[in-house]
């Protein structure tokens, strides 16, 4: 079953946007299964979980939803901040009605999710961390893409950011996909995703992670040049008992890569494996 609210807009900054969600579960999965929500990265869209939402929904209800600014949400004028991101997707859980959920998130969904935890303990489960950062310096760089996307439109980035998604095997062996996802970062919302860039450039979520109390998987690709494995043990060294993986053969984004592993070592997570 699947099921979509919310939609394209704008709203004004600082206020909660309604997010658009899908949710998605097998008929044998009942109302009062664990959710999972799966939150996406910078320039992508809820369909970056493509190849996680079927094996997922076999145990979970499944929640995906575009970050303001991307997809079909809402794209209120930036700048935005981390919090906005967090408030987003608490009110989307009381939309719901879910006081509590296992929260997925990838890059900047990473983030949202290590806030999310660090200040809303109640409402997380689970929590995986997938090849994302506690803060991702020089703020310039993400100041320049901002500036950039505002000028050219998110096509004009399009090619550069995909180049740090994807190792160059994969890029050689599938050209499709490549393009699949340089088309998707070019139909991002360019204030969209310079208000995302901005939460990027002035985030510093280092005094969070000890505050993070859900069991949590740290997952990287071991060729991510975005968030590298290095970048992530800090992570996994400072939220007590969490679980840290390397991914094999990935750069940024390793559910796409790689989703078998990734899918499967989510599975393992949030099942308490
Ligand atoms: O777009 C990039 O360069 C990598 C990235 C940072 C945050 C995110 O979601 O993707």
């Amino acid at each position: 079953m699947s099921v979509a609210a919310g939609g394209p807009g704008s709203a004004p900054s600082g206020r909660v946007v309604e997010v658009h969600h899908e949710e998605m579960r097998r008929p044998s999965v009942g109302d009062d299964a664990p959710v999972v929500v799966l939150s996406n990265s910078l320039g992508s869209n809820l369909s970056m979980w493509d190849q996680q939402v079927a094996a997922l929904a076999e145990h979970f209800r499944v929640v995906r939803y575009d970050t303001r600014g991307h997809g079909r949400s809402p794209v209120p004028d930036g700048p935005y901040s981390i919090d906005d991101l967090v408030d987003d997707v608490v009110a989307l859980l009381d939309r719901l009605g879910v006081q509590r959920a296992h929260f997925v998130g990838l890059s900047l969904g990473g983030m949202t999710g290590t806030r999310l935890a660090a200040r809303e303990p109640d409402r997380v489960d689970r929590l995986a961390l997938l090849c994302t950062g506690a803060a991702m310096p020089p703020a310039a760089n993400w100041t320049t893409r901002a500036a950039t996307v505002r000028a050219q439109g998110t096509g004009a980035v399009a090619e550069a950011v995909v180049a740090r998604w994807f190792t160059d095997a994969f890029r050689d062996a599938q050209p499709e996909q490549i393009a699949h996802f340089e088309q998707m970062v070019a139909a991002t919302p360019a204030e969209g995703y310079a208000g995302c860039c901005e939460v990027i450039a002035e985030m510093d979520l280092s005094a969070d992670l000890a505050s993070v109390r859900a069991a949590t998987l740290v997952l990287c690709g071991q060729d991510d040049p975005a968030a590298p494995p290095a970048m992530m043990q800090l992570i996994a060294d400072a939220i007590d008992g969490s679980q840290f993986l390397v991914v094999p053969q990935s750069a940024h984004l390793a559910n796409v890569e790689q989703p078998q592993a990734v899918t499967a070592a989510l599975l393992s997570h949030l099942s308490g494996a």
